[in-house]
């Protein structure tokens, strides 16, 4: 049985909703970083158990949100001695604007998962592009590196488009079942 852990920031509640979501399809369990940046107690040690493990940060200014920076930064702990090495990792974001600047923050993610020599999932999704294309389609943001969300900077966290909250719930499940085709 694998096991994958969801750790993420959410400043609004909006990019937790999508966490939710990822997790349902890994199966995974959340750990959240809190409004300081910090994991709950036994949080690093649930990270180093993981099989998997996949990154969720809301866009602030272009990129992650500080607090999921600090995360960041409190990993070298465990780059020093190769804890993360070889796990599978995925990662998502959520922000306002359709584009927003999403993209600089999965790259983010996908960096620090290879700093720390993991293997990353990639989406797996085809774009929703087509004229019929609707907001509650899988993939309708058009992204390829891990999922994306919009949530308009007006909505609560029930008015994310269900397109959206599919897509990382379809990417969840990915990302738990390549680490499982791995773990073997
Ligand atoms: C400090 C700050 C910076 C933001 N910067 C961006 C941005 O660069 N691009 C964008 O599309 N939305 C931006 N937003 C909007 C948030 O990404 C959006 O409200 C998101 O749903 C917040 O997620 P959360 O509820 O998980 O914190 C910003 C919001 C805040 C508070």
């Amino acid at each position: 049985m694998t096991k994958t852990i969801v750790v993420y920031h959410s400043g609004y509640g909006h990019t937790q909703r999508l966490a939710q979501f990822v997790a349902e399809g890994a199966n995974a369990e959340l750990l959240a970083i809190d409004a300081e940046g910090n994991l709950p107690e036994g949080g690093w040690d649930k990270l180093a158990a993981a099989d998997a493990i996949i990154f969720g940060a809301p866009t602030y200014m272009g990129g992650p949100s500080w607090q999921f920076k600090k995360f960041a930064d409190a990993s070298s702990k465990a780059w020093f001695t190769r804890q993360w090495s070889d796990k599978v990792f995925g990662g998502f974001t959520n922000s306002a604007s359709f584009n927003g600047d999403k993209q600089n923050t999965l790259v983010a993610l996908q960096t620090l998962a290879s700093q720390h020599g993991g293997i990353w999932v990639s989406l797996g999704l085809l774009p929703s592009n087509s004229k019929a294309a609707t907001r509650q389609d899988l993939n309708s943001l058009g992204g390829s590196i891990g999922a994306l969300a919009q949530s308009p900077s007006d909505a609560s966290v029930d008015e994310i488009p269900q397109g959206d909250l599919d897509t990382g719930k379809s990417y969840g499940a990915r990302v738990a079942a390549i680490a499982a085709k791995l773990k073997g």
